[in-house]
């Protein structure tokens, strides 16, 4: 299968693709410049990954490198409360893309480790995800530093793999 991973700068999508690719978590990654592309095997799945940049600057490129793919994940960092205005708006204006329509979605709270992180229910109600009618939506909370909650991520991904 084919997925864009896209989100807001900083909320762990490079730290997403490198855990579920090499099972490397690291403290220090660089910001993405534009995207990276990576493919991830794993059992007889083959990912075909686009972890793209979520600086402001790159935003306009998500919709092109979400083009065509069997799903899109949303990365969100869930300690960060004062972001999820803007994450929300910039994850609305994406499924508003008319060739998106009814690409499943996976929303990813990240960064439950920090004991201050949002739930998956709040999420639900911060990001409006209640509003998204036109296409299977899932959320899950997990962490990338403790991979906690990356195995029901990996079979949601496998189940969208042919
Ligand atoms: N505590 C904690 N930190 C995390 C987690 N996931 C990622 N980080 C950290 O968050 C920072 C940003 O992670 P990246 O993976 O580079 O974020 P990104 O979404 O790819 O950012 P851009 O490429 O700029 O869009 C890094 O310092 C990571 O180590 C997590 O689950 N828990
Ligand atoms: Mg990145």
């Amino acid at each position: 299968a084919e997925i864009s991973v896209v989100g807001l700068q900083s909320s762990g999508k490079t730290s997403f693709v490198n855990v579920i690719g090499s099972g490397q978590w690291s403290e220090d990654v660089v910001p993405t410049i534009a995207f990276n592309y990576r493919k991830v095997r794993k059992g007889a799945v083959t990912l075909k990954i686009w972890d793209v940049a979520g600086q402001p600057k790159f935003r306009s490129m998500w919709e092109r490198y979400c083009n065509g793919v069997d799903a899109l994940v949303f990365v969100v960092d869930s300690a960060d409360q004062e972001k999820f205005d803007t994450a929300c708006f910039e994850l609305h204006q994406l499924l508003a893309q008319p060739n998106l329509t009814g690409v499943p979605l996976l929303v990813l709270g990240n960064k439950n480790d920090i004991p201050s992180h949002a739930s998956v229910k709040d999420l639900i109600r911060d990001l409006q995800l209640d509003k998204i009618q036109d296409r299977p939506v899932s959320c899950y909370s997990c962490s990338m530093k403790s991979q906690h909650n990356l195995d029901i991520v990996l079979r949601w991904l496998s189940d969208r793999s042919h």
